[in-house]
C-alpha cells in the first residue's frame, strides 16, 4: 500500500517544483511577470500563488473548456465570414415582446393559409437598403403568425460560404431551428394584448420571415434563394422596398456618417480600457500557451474586456484577431517556452517602461490598434527600463474608414459609373449610346441596362461600402433577381410613401401575399412607438449601426441632390416601364416617379 502510494507522491512533487521553477525562472528574467492593472492604471505582478491557483483551475475546469472552446471555435469560424453589415443587428429574442391591440380577436379564426396547407413559407424583405426595411421588419416581427429571425439581416444568400454550408445554417436564425413557432397572445398590461413569441410550441409549417436589404445588391442571393424554395411545401416570397433613389443614396450617406461616428468613440473605448484589455490578454495568452495548440482560445476573453469594446462586435473581433495574430508572430513554433516567453516579452516588458518608448500600456495598445502590419523585426524598438519593449502593430490604417465629404463621395461613384461605361463601350450593345459616346440609360432596354449594371459594379464587396448610385439603381437589380430565377409574382413592391402614410393597407396586403390572417399593427404609422418596438426586438441595431428611423440632420447639398437627381430619372423611367411590364405584385404606381 505503502509502496504504490508514493511514486504517485514522487510524481506531483516533481510536477509542482517543475512548475514553482518555470515561473520562479520566469519571473526572475526581469521581464517576465504577468502584469495586472487596474481600469485606473498601474501594474501588480501577479505572485507564483495566482498563478499556481490559475494553473489549478485551469486543470480542473479543462472539460468544460474543451467543450467551451468547441463552440466558441464553431462561433468564430461563422462569425470570421461576416461582413460589416452582417453584425449589426443581435437580437435576444427572448426580449420580443410587442403590443398589439386586438390580437386575440385576429387569431380567434383559426390557422393560416399555410400553416393548413403544412406549408413552409419564408418571406423576405430582400430590398432595398435604406428604404425602410426596419420598419417593415419591425411590423412583421409583431405579427403573431410569423415567425421572425433573431437578427434582423441574416445575411446567408447573400454570402457563398454560408450558402455552402446549408439550409441548416439558415434554420438557425429561428428560435426552433427553422421551424415556424407560432405565437399566442397573453392579456398584458392595461388589457392590451402581449404577442410573445418565445413562449410557444413549435410546427414545421406556417410563416417565417426575415430582412436582409443587401440581398437585392448582392448579386449572389437571388439565385440562391430561387434554387433553396423550389418546392410548393417550401416555398418563399420577396418583398422589395423602394424610396425616391436620391434620398434612398443619402440616407445611406448619413448611415455611413454615423458608423464612423461609432468607429471613432470604440477607438476611444480601446484607448480608455487599454490597461484592462492587457490584463486580460495577458492572462488570455497565458492560457492558450498552456493549452498548446493555437486554434484554443481561453473562455471567457469577451468577458473580460470591457463592454465598450466588446458592444461593437464586428470591430471587436477584428481587434481580437489582430491580438491572435501578434501571439502567432511572437511564437516559437518549435520552442513553447520560449513561444511564452516571447508573447510574454511583448506585453510584459511594457509593464516596467516609464517614459522611454511607451509610456503605458494606453499608449502602446492604441498604437498597435491604428499603426501599418510591420515585420517581426521591426517591432523592436529598443529597451525599455526593466525588459526589452517591442512595438506591435496589428492592424493597418485601412480598418479606420473615413467617408470623405458628399460632393466627393459621390463624384467618385459618379466617376466610377462613367469610366465603366467608356471602358466596356466596345463590349456591349451599340444600342443605347448617344452619338457623343455616352450611355443613354432612357434608351436602354431592361436588359441592357442590368447587362451593363453587372458589368459596372463589382459584388459583393467589403467594409463601408461607397455604392450610393449601384444601390439604388433599383430596375436592373430587380431584373438580375428575375434573370437569377425569382418568379415575379413571388416580389412584391413597396413604395416607402404609401407605407408611411398608409400602413395598414400595405400590410393587409402583405399578409395576404405571405399568406397569413389580417392583423392590425396598433404601432402602424407611430414613429415612437415603432422605433421602441424595434429596439426591443432587435437591441443592438441602432446602436452598433447608427440606424435610425428618422435619420434627421445633415441635409444633403442642394447642387449635388439636384445633380443626383438628374442622373436617376432616366433610371425611374425604366423601372417604371419594367414593373409595369411585369407580373410582380404590390404597387406599380411609385410616388417618386409619379411625373414620368
Ligand atoms: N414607415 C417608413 N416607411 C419607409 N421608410 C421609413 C419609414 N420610417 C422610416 N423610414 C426611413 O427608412 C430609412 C431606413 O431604412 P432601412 O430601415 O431600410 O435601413 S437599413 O437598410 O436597414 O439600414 C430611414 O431613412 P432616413 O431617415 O432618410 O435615413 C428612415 O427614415
Amino acid at each position: 500500500m505503502r509502496h504504490r502510494f508514493l511514486p504517485s507522491v514522487f510524481i506531483s512533487l516533481v510536477i509542482l517544483i517543475c512548475i514553482g521553477f518555470y515561473y520562479s525562472n520566469n519571473n526572475n528574467n526581469g521581464y517576465m511577470s504577468i502584469s495586472v492593472s487596474g481600469e485606473a492604471g498601474g501594474y501588480d505582478s501577479i505572485s507564483h500563488n495566482t498563478i499556481f491557483k490559475y494553473i489549478t483551475k485551469y486543470v480542473a475546469s479543462t472539460d468544460e473548456m474543451a467543450e467551451n472552446e468547441a463552440e466558441d471555435e464553431a462561433e468564430d469560424e461563422a462569425e470570421d465570414e461576416d461582413e460589416e453589415e452582417d453584425e449589426k443587428d443581435v437580437r435576444t429574442d427572448e426580449t420580443k415582446t410587442s403590443t398589439e391591440e386586438g390580437a386575440k380577436d385576429e387569431r380567434a379564426g383559426g390557422e393560416s393559409t399555410a400553416e393548413a396547407e403544412n406549408k413552409l413559407t419564408t418571406l423576405i424583405v430582400a430590398g432595398f437598403q435604406k428604404c425602410g426595411t426596419s420598419v417593415m421588419a419591425t411590423y412583421l416581427s409583431s405579427h403573431p403568425e410569423i415567425s421572425f429571425s433573431k437578427v434582423k439581416e441574416v445575411h446567408y444568400f447573400d454570402s457563398e460560404k454560408k450558402f455552402a454550408k446549408g439550409i441548416e445554417l439558415y434554420d438557425q436564425h429561428w428560435p426552433s431551428g427553422g421551424l415556424k413557432e407560432i405565437s399566442s397572445h397573453t392579456a398584458g398590461k392595461d388589457d392590451k394584448v402581449v404577442v410573445s413569441v418565445n413562449s410557444h410550441s413549435y410546427i414545421d409549417s406556417g410563416v417565417r420571415a426575415e430582412a436582409t436589404p443587401y440581398y437585392v445588391s448582392s448579386g449572389l442571393a437571388c439565385s440562391h434563394i430561387a434554387s433553396t424554395f423550389s418546392s410548393p411545401s417550401n416555398d418563399y416570397r420577396l418583398v422589395l422596398m423602394l424610396r425616391d433613389p436620391t434620398d434612398r443614396a443619402w440616407s445611406e450617406y448619413k448611415m455611413q456618417m454615423r458608423r464612423l461616428d461609432d468607429q471613432d468613440s470604440f477607438l476611444d473605448a480601446v484607448a480608455r480600457h487599454a490597461d484592462n484589455l492587457l490584463t486580460c490578454f495577458s492572462t488570455y495568452m497565458l492560457n492558450t500557451v498552456l493549452v498548446k495548440d493555437k486554434r484554443k482560445r481561453k473562455p471567457g476573453f469577451r468577458g473580460c474586456v470591457h463592454k465598450d469594446i466588446t458592444r461593437s462586435s464586428a470591430r471587436y473581433r477584428k481587434l481580437e484577431s489582430a491580438l491572435w495574430k501578434m501571439i502567432n508572430k511572437f511564437r516559437v513554433k518549435d520552442d513553447k517556452e520560449g513561444a511564452i516567453r516571447k508573447t510574454k516579452e511583448c506585453w510584459v516588458a511594457k509593464k516596467d517602461g516609464d517614459d522611454d518608448g511607451f509610456t503605458s500600456a494606453l499608449d502602446s495598445i492604441t498604437m498597435m490598434y491604428v499603426e501599418e502590419e510591420e515585420e517581426i523585426d521591426e517591432l523592436l524598438v529598443g529597451q525599455v527600463p526593466g525588459g526589452t519593449a517591442f512595438r506591435v502593430s496589428c492592424l493597418g490604417p485601412k480598418f479606420l474608414e473615413r467617408l470623405p465629404k458628399p460632393e466627393e463621395a459621390f463624384g467618385s461613384d459618379f466617376e466610377e459609373w462613367e469610366k465603366c461605361l467608356e471602358s466596356n463601350r466596345p463590349t456591349m450593345l451599340s444600342g443605347p449610346f448617344k452619338k457623343d459616346g455616352s450611355f443613354d440609360v432612357g434608351k436602354a432596354t431592361i436588359d441592357e441596362l442590368t447587362e451593363v449594371v453587372k458589368l459596372c459594379y463589382r459584388i459583393p464587396i467589403k467594409g463601408i461600402q461607397r455604392q450610393f448610385l449601384y444601390r439604388s439603381m433599383f430596375a436592373p437589380q430587380i431584373r438580375r433577381c428575375v434573370e437569377a430565377g425569382i418568379e415575379e409574382d413571388k416580389i412584391y413592391i413597396v413604395d416607402d410613401v404609401e407605407f408611411r402614410e398608409n400602413p395598414g393597407k400595405v400590410m393587409d396586403d402583405i399578409h395576404e401575399f405571405a399568406g397569413v390572417k389580417p392583423f392590425t399593427y396598433a404601432i402602424a404609422g407611430k414613429n415612437k412607438e415603432i422605433e421602441k418596438a424595434f429596439d426591443q426586438a432587435f437591441p443592438a441595431f441602432q446602436k452598433i449601426t447608427g440606424w435610425r428611423l428618422d435619420g434627421k440632420g445633415l441635409e444633403m447639398p442642394s447642387d449635388l441632390r439636384k445633380r443626383v437627381q438628374e442622373f436617376f430619372a432616366p433610371f425611374n423611367g425604366a423601372l417604371v416601364d419594367y414593373l409595369n411590364s411585369g407580373n410582380f405584385k404590390g404597387t406599380k404606381l411609385l410616388n417618386f416617379a409619379s411625373d414620368l
